[in-house]
């Protein structure tokens, strides 16, 4: 059989791993394939490192424009939008499929991309973007396909993960938590990424475009990251039996006419720790998948670093290669639906919230009337005094509108009685 000719950009922390692959296990990737996977060029920024690869050195080259042009495939993990996207477009309009571990870029102009592959008749693949080498994005487009998901739930991000377990079970601080992240291979080139929640976010546009046959792009998804999470609220948390997780979450929703939406946003929530999702620790990620005709499906695994992120791309490397070998493409993208995207605003979730109070007759009840005001119902109340001595009130609410919970928070914040607002999480996981 003709070798499939497979060009790789970028040769960090996933690259390297791919070249790895393709070099100790040709025999059984030309097997599976049905034909002959063969490294045609590495496209990296600078020459003349040793990488200890043991590839042929001619295989390493800056020319990663010329390098598409003569492969059938290409995997692309240099990350970030440009020169990505180009590279992208100029290897599918010269016939080659790509895979892609880059969700920053298809969160941020995927349709252009699906639609130029799909135009020139090839495949773009990208089960790496979201959660590592867990089988996730080819179960929604494929093996689900005849069900109607109905929402989304999990843990996408492998670094906050890590990062809030060091901080819940060590009291490893924030800084050097994310230090040992980078170290392991999992926070992108710039963790802000991470910690900010805009790789979340982008993980969670492109699983709720996928899961509800709709285009939702970054801008689309509501975004807090974990920089605000503070020890106290780990604390906190732990004092209600609960963990701070950072959570994606897609669901079908109403839009302001009562029409079909959907709600994507990733922000932190405490979890009951008897939920499944409050026992992902480390860099492992796990997503729900809740389907009406399937009911819950947990997919779990590792979320992020070279070689788990490297299986997935392979696996997507092995499916369109035997694409090309028998002629054609898979199924790509379908957004049809074009569901609206319902506001923050509306969303309904329950809330814990910690506000410093004067320790008086009458706080409570001053506390609960703002609650009340705001249609805000209160399902808890606890006081407790901090390590200072200070009254600390903790109120939990039933199911509000984040609207509605701004608003109460923004009048508890001018009362006298109320020293500070010193925390807000919203709380999932639970039936209230
Ligand atoms: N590290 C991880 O755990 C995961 C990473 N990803 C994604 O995989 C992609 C790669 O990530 P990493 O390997 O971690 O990043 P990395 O920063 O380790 O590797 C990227 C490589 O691309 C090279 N590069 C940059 N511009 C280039 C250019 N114009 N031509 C050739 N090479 C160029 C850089 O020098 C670097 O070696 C990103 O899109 C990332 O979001 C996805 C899932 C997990
Ligand atoms: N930086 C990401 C890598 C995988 O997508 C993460 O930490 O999960
Ligand atoms: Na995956």
């Amino acid at each position: 059989m003709e070798p499939v000719k497979v060009a790789l950009l970028g040769c960090g922390v996933v690259g390297t791993e791919v070249a790895r692959l393709l070099t100790t296990q040709a025999d059984e990737l030309a097997a599976r394939v049905g034909a002959p996977l063969e490294l045609v060029g590495i496209a990296v920024r600078r020459l003349g490192r040793d990488r200890g690869l043991g590839v042929d050195p001619s295989l390493f080259t800056t020319d990663a424009e010329e390098l598409v042009t003569r492969a059938d495939v290409v995997v692309e993990v240099i990350g970030g939008i440009e020169p990505a996207r180009s590279l992208i477009l100029r290897a599918v309009e010269h016939g080659a499929s790509v895979v892609t571990a880059n969700k920053a870029l298809l969160a941020a102009d995927g349709p252009a991309l699906y639609e130029a592959a799909a135009k020139a008749g090839v495949d773009l693949y990208y089960e790496a973007s979201v959660a590592g080498a867990i089988p996730l994005l080819r179960p929604l487009r494929e093996s689900l396909v005849g069900d109607r998901v109905t929402r989304v739930l999990g843990i996408v991000n492998g670094t906050t993960n890590y990062v809030l377990d060091q901080m819940d079970t060590s009291g490893m601080g924030f800084s050097e938590a994310v230090e040992q992240a980078q170290a392991l291979g999992y926070a992108e080139a710039d963790p802000t990424a991470d910690v900010e929640a805009f790789d979340a976010a982008a993980k969670a546009a492109i699983l709720a475009s996928l899961a509800f046959h709709t285009r939702v792009s970054l801008d689309d998804v509501h975004r807090e990251g974990i920089t605000e999470v503070s020890a106290a609220d780990v604390r906190a948390a732990q004092l209600q039996g609960c963990v701070v997780k950072l959570l994606a979450i897609c669901e079908r929703g109403t839009d302001a006419d009562g029409g079909e939406a959907v709600s994507v946003r990733v922000h932190p929530a405490m979890l009951p720790r008897e939920h499944q999702l409050a026992g992902v620790r480390g860099a492992f990620n796990a997503v729900y998948v809740e389907a009406e005709s399937a009911g819950q499906l947990m997919f779990y695994g590792p979320g992020a670093g070279g070689q788990p992120t490297a299986s997935a791309v392979m696996g997507d490397v092995v499916a369109v290669a035997r694409h090309k070998v028998v002629g054609g493409r898979g199924p790509g993208e379908s957004a049809y639906a074009q569901l609206a995207v319902q506001p923050m605003a509306d969303t309904v979730t329950r809330y814990h919230v910690r506000l410093d109070v004067a320790d008086k007759p009458g706080v409570l009840a001053q506390v609960a009337g703002v609650f009340a005001a705001h249609g805000v119902s209160i399902e808890a109340v606890q006081q407790r005094h901090d390590d200072a001595g200070r009254a600390v009130l903790v109120v939990v609410t039933h199911s509000a509108t984040d609207a509605a919970l701004s608003a109460t928070v923004d009048e508890l914040e001018q009362l006298d009685i109320v020293d500070s607002v010193a925390g807000v999480l919203r709380v999932e996981g639970g039936d209230a």
